[in-house]
């Protein structure tokens, strides 16, 4: 297994937010979090990050135990976060902003500039420049150059006009093609049917789905009954 989540439970201060989730990323495909706003998505990806800590579960990736390893060491195990909000440096090039991040691997500034060819004409602009699809690209493109076995999006379409979201899907199809491991949160429904291997739908804090992108696709009872779609 690529990760292997189990019984993860977290939270902010008082407030409880996951109630011992179950995940898991086969090495290769790519898997689906699904669930209505405020469900726990992001908290479930810090947790996994080392971002924020686990009050109960654990995390392992390739076969390793993660729970005691801080998030540097998280992403240098190979887990790679192309976070919600981009944070992206915004005085540095976006050349310089891959550059940055580069860790040795397949990926390099050439591998990006062909997967993002946009990216390559605006490699000098400064990333506050860039407009929010180049800045998304290019965070997406930030994490692969640090040659992750798992790569995780944490909603990389949002608020991004529908041509520039069609783009960045695209791009990561071909991730998804190439035998890349991926984890996804992206609250549209029908792009993740169309995207996903697998898919997970949180409720309040638990898994209340799992299963195949296709068996969700041929029976929507769970989405309706879960996201209301
Ligand atoms: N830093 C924080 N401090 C306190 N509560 C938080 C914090 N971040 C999130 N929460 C709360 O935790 C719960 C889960 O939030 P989370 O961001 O994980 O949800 P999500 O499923 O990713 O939703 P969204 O799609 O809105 O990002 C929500 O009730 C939210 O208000």
């Amino acid at each position: 297994m690529a990760l292997e989540v189990r019984g993860i439970e977290a939270g902010y201060g008082d407030s409880r937010v996951l109630f011992g989730v179950d995940l898991d990323v086969p090495p290769g495909r790519t898997v689906g979090l699904l669930g209505r706003n405020g469900m726990g998505k992001t908290t479930l990806v810090r947790a996994i990050m080392g971002l924020l800590p686990a009050r109960a579960g654990s995390v392992r990736f390739r076969g390793r135990t993660l729970d005691r390893a801080p998030a540097h060491r998280r992403a240098r195990a190979g887990i790679g976060l192309v976070p919600e909000g981009r944070r992206i440096f915004p005085n540095l090039s976006a050349r310089e902003n891959l550059i940055a991040a580069a860790r040795p691997g397949p990926w390099g500034l050439a591998r990006v500039f062909e997967l993002f060819p946009r990216l390559a004409e605006r490699r000098d602009a400064p990333g506050n420049r860039l407009s929010g699809g180049e800045q998304q690209m290019l965070a997406i493109g930030r994490a692969l150059m640090t040659n992750p076995e798992l790569l995780i999006l944490d909603e990389a379409t949002e608020g991004l006009a529908p041509a520039v979201r069609a783009d960045i899907r695209h791009c990561l199809q071909r991730l998804r093609a190439a035998g890349h491991s991926l984890l996804v949160i992206d609250g549209d429904v029908e792009a993740m049917l169309g995207l996903c291997d697998d898919l997970v739908i949180l409720e309040t804090g638990r898994v209340v789905w799992h299963g195949r992108a296709e068996a969700l696709a041929a029976d929507r009872t769970p989405l309706v009954r879960h996201l209301g779609v």
